[in-house]
Parts: C-alpha cells; sequence; structure tokens
C-alpha cells in the first residue's frame, strides 16, 4: 500500500491539479487510457482539426452561387489523418514524458483502478493506493447499443473513426446529436456518401426548437437523412462492407455501406470505478453527484477529501465546463477555508457542423415554463444573417439569430444562433449574460463593427419588443 498527499484519477481535466503548489508534497496521478484523456487525443481537438480542413472542402460546391468556380479535386484523407495525429499524439506523449519522468514528486499509474473506500482504490495489477486528498476525473465513454453485429470491426465510435486506414465510401452514423453532427459534416464534405439514422424526429433535439428544426432540414438536404429509424442489426459481407438493417416508416430496410459511426451517447465512467460500491451518490444517468463546491456526495453529504470534475461528475460532457470545474477543485483542494463554487449559470456549447450550432442560456420552450412560474413574460426575436449587410456579402440564407429576454427588465434568458461562426458570433451574447448586461444596454450602448456579421445580434437585440 502506497500513501500520498494527492491522488487525481483521470489525466485529462485532472492533470491541470499538478499545479507548483503540489512541490513538496507526494502526488500521484492514475490513468488507464492514453495521456491527456478525450478532448486532446480523441474528442474536441482532432474532431476540430477534421472540420476545419471539411469546411475548405464543402467550400468548393457552394462558392459557385457567388461567382467563384472552385473544384475540389482531392482530399488526401491519410495526409490530414497522419497531420492531426502526428500533432497530438506528441503533445500526449510529451504530457505523459513530463508526469512520468521530470516531476520527482509525481507518480504516473497507467492502469485502471476500482474504488475500495472513499479516498483509496486499487490498480488492475493489484496495488492499493491511499490519499489524503482524492480527485475523481475520470470521464465518460461512448454508449455502445447493444444490438447484434456491434462488434464488428466496421463498426466504430468517435474513439476509432478518425483514425481509419481509409476514408470509407459508404458511412451511416447512428444518433442526432453533437458527434452525428459534426462527423455528417466531415466525412460528407470529403466525399462519403453519409447515411444518418436517428431514432427521433429530429437531429440536436437537447438545443431550441427553432434550431433544431432548421438544421434538421439543413441535414436532409445535405445528407441521407433517415428520422424515426432505428438500427436492429448489423452483418458482414464477403466483400468487407455491412449490411445494416434499419428498421422506420417505411418498415425495416437493409442499407449497404463500408463503415458504421455509433453516437449515441456517452456514460459516465463511474460503473467501471465502482463508485456504486463505494457508496457514493449517484445521478439517474450514472454521473457522481458533488455539491457546488465539487465535493462528492454519499448519503447527501459531502465525504471528507473527495472531488470530482468534468463528465463523470458533470450534467454538461462539454471541456469548458471541464476546465471551469478544475479550476474550483485547484483552488478548493489548497483552500479548505474558503471554498469556491462552480458556475454553471450559463454554459454554452457550439456544434461545429454545418452549419454550426450555438447556444446559452434557456431554450423557447425553458424559458416559458421559467415564465409561467415567476410571472412574468418573454420576448423573442429571430433576426436572419440575410437580413444584414454581411450576409448579403455571403447571399446567406440560412443563418439566424434568435434571442430570448424578460420583456420588463430586459435581461437576456436565452441566446441560439445557426450558421456561419455561431460558435464565435454567440460570445459577445455569453458575456452579456455572464456580467448581467441587458439587452437594451447591450444594444445600444456600444458600437458595432459595421458591416460585420454581429450585427445580427445587435439587431435581433434591438428587435427584441420590450416595455
Ligand atoms: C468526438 C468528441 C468531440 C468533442 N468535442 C467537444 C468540443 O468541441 N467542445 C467541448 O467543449 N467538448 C467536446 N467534447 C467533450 C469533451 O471532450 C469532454 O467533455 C472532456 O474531454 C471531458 O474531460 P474529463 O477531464 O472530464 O474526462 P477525460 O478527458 O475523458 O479524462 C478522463 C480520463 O480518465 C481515465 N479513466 C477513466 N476511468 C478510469 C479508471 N477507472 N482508472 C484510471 N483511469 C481512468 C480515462 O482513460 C481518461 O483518460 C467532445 C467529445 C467527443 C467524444
Ligand atoms: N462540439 C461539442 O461541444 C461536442 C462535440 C461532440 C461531442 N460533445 C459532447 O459529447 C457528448 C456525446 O455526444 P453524442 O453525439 O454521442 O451524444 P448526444 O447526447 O449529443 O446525442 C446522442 C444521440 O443519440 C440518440 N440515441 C440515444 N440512444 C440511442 C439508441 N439506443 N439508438 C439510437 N439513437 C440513440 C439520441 O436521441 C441523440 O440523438 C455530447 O452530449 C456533448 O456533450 C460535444
Amino acid at each position: 500500500m502506497t500513501h500520498y498527499d494527492l491522488a487525481v484519477i483521470g489525466s485529462g481535466s485532472g492533470n491541470t491539479l499538478i499545479s507548483p503548489e503540489w512541490a513538496d508534497r507526494k502526488v500521484v496521478l492514475v490513468d488507464g487510457g492514453t495521456f491527456g484523456g478525450t478532448c486532446l487525443n480523441v474528442g474536441c481537438i482532432p474532431t476540430k482539426m477534421y472540420v476545419y480542413p471539411a469546411q475548405l472542402a464543402a467550400a468548393a460546391g457552394e462558392s459557385s452561387r457567388l461567382g467563384v468556380d472552385l473544384t475540389l479535386d482531392r482530399v488526401r484523407w491519410s495526409d490530414i489523418r497522419d497531420r492531426i495525429f502526428t500533432r497530438i499524439d506528441a503533445i500526449s506523449s510529451g504530457g505523459r514524458a513530463y508526469r512520468a519522468d521530470e516531476l520527482e514528486n509525481v507518480t504516473l499509474i497507467e492502469e485502471y483502478v476500482r474504488l475500495t473506500g472513499e479516498t483509496s482504490f486499487e490498480t488492475a495489477s493489484g496495488d492499493l493506493v491511499t490519499a489524503d486528498q482524492v480527485v475523481i476525473a475520470a470521464g465518460s465513454r461512448a454508449v455502445l447499443p447493444e444490438i447484434p453485429g456491434i462488434s464488428l470491426p466496421q463498426v466504430h465510435t468517435s474513439d476509432t473513426v478518425m483514425r481509419l486506414q481509409d476514408r470509407p465510401r459508404r458511412l451511416l452514423i447512428v444518433g442526432g446529436g453533437y458527434i452525428a453532427a459534426e462527423f455528417a459534416h466531415v466525412f460528407g464534405s470529403f466525399g462519403t456518401d453519409v447515411t444518418i439514422a436517428v431514432r427521433s424526429g429530429g437531429m440536436l433535439r437537447q438545443l431550441d426548437e427553432t434550431v433544431s428544426e432548421a438544421f434538421t432540414e439543413h441535414a436532409a438536404r445535405q445528407w441521407d437523412l433517415r428520422l424515426d429509424t432505428d438500427v436492429t442489426g448489423i452483418t458482414a459481407n464477403d466483400d468487407g462492407s455491412v449490411t445494416v438493417r434499419l428498421s422506420g416508416p417505411a418498415g425495416a430496410v437493409d442499407l449497404e455501406v463500408d463503415a458504421v459511426l455509433m453516437a449515441v451517447g456517452r456514460t459516465p465512467n463511474t460503473d467501471r470505478l465502482g463508485a456504486s460500491d463505494a457508496g457514493l451518490d449517484l445521478h439517474d444517468d450514472g454521473r457522481l453527484a458533488v455539491d457546488e463546491y465539487q465535493r462528492v456526495l454519499r448519503d447527501g453529504r459531502p465525504v471528507e477529501g473527495l472531488w470530482s470534475l468534468g463528465d463523470v461528475s458533470s450534467a454538461h460532457q462539454l471541456k469548458h465546463v471541464a476546465n471551469h470545474e478544475a479550476k474550483i477543485v485547484a483552488h478548493n483542494l489548497l483552500h479548505p477555508e474558503a471554498l469556491r463554487a462552480s458556475d454553471h449559470r450559463f454554459v454554452p456549447s457550439a456544434v461545429f457542423s454545418h452549419p454550426q450550432a450555438a447556444s446559452v442560456g434557456m431554450t423557447e420552450e425553458e424559458a416559458l415554463l421559467h415564465a409561467e412560474a415567476s410571472g412574468t413574460t418573454i420576448v423573442t426575436a429571430v433576426q436572419h444573417y440575410g437580413s444584414t449587410a454581411y450576409g448579403w456579402a455571403m447571399e446567406d440564407t440560412q443563418g439566424f439569430a434568435k434571442i430570448i429576454a424578460e420583456r420588463s427588465t430586459g435581461r437576456i434568458l436565452g441566446a441560439h444562433i445557426l450558421g456561419h461562426e455561431a460558435s464565435m458570433i454567440i460570445q459577445p451574447l455569453i458575456q452579456a449574460m455572464s456580467f448581467g448586461l441587458d439587452a437594451r444596454s447591450m444594444a445600444r450602448g456600444q458600437y458595432w463593427i459595421h458591416p460585420a456579421l454581429t450585427e445580427v445580434v445587435e439587431n435581433a437585440l434591438l428587435n427584441l419588443a420590450l416595455d
């Protein structure tokens, strides 16, 4: 048995906790997977490194209506893949070497572990570790539904699809969320025939309904979108392809593809950690229950010396949320007398698809419930990119910004943008909501650069029918 001052389980966002303040204490960092976790190795970073070249490839199909005839000669999949992972793998191995070899006070255990108590765990090879303080930052993993054929090598998750030897000619994506939308854009723009099977009646259904409906329409124009459709089985064919049995509005249909990407959500890694056996409180979706200081709960009360952050305990499976929670835990570990609370009031997110979707705050549906509960009235404005000068320049026909505010105070409750660079255009609204700037002050109290695309936000704010 070895005892440490601090043990961190998970080298994703957990890795950032080992700051110089711990230099004179014994620390252990544990990770059974690839050093650096999801975002770096198989998540945000490589996906966006694919999305950018996908945007370039897509431009060829879109520019002729502006009078610029581009042709796409070729997409060199293996060159793109190798460029991305040469860069990423070096960052992962450099980070690993720093923790494993360069810091005398830090031990790196490269094994999966299971909790044996509140602040103790056992490694896969049987070593027992105890610590004064333990941080669980064990993330989440892709869900694989129990379907016949799910273990075939042609069936992928986001963990493996980016490293394929060759770009598939035909790809079925199962799911209608973030990962489905982003990979449909990547593979579709590169020339793959993309089919998407969505169990429900639309894509990105967790977003505001106006955005979800518009995105679903754009998706149906770009890809072979099958709504209200389940996958019931996958069988291998002699030529290396697979036949997928789909069950949808037209009954059972067989689809032949070269690869399948399962994108049906991610589950927190609490089961593999044995969190329930250790008596820790879990939400219905399997994530650890924590209080506002990121302390793990047992029977509703914080466990002394046990903390958690990121996907394993967060309602938001987003890297910027994991990073925020890591900063809170980093402070609280060192300042038990002055704990800081995490702030989940205005968590934004963006889907880097085609078009992009970005969102912060309440959907219209949530705002209506809020209005009913608080006795207030809400107002909504939808401003199309095509109504601004920059939108004319782009000949844009799809983009819009939707803003929801409280009528009497102008308090911005939610903002939802679909279209070119939505992930950037939304940032001033995130800032306004975070710092309590009301819609009227935000619209009138500053210059808006003309004719930048941000005028779509300015005009949406001005069009809110406030008191
Ligand atoms: C394809 C994809 C694209 C994404 N794109 C974005 C994006 O654009 N923007 C965004 O904000 N978010 C994005 N995300 C989500 C983001 O990647 C995650 O929210 C974030 O990485 C979670 O960080 P974490 O530190 O909680 O967990 P992780 O980074 O997953 O780290 C957890 C680590 O714990 C290790 N581990 C797990 N169990 C054990 C155990 N029992 N013992 C030892 N080690 C263990 C794992 O091996 C892993 O390395 C994306 C996710 C995916 C899959
Ligand atoms: N840009 C980003 O920030 C980004 C990008 C990718 C992933 N992520 C994070 O990763 C998480 C996981 O992404 P995701 O796309 O896998 O999940 P998701 O929750 O966004 O979407 C899952 C989809 O699968 C469907 N589904 C669920 N179970 C199913 C089943 N058994 N059969 C068929 N369909 C089923 C759901 O209805 C939904 O359409 C996201 O929630 C997000 O937090 C973020």
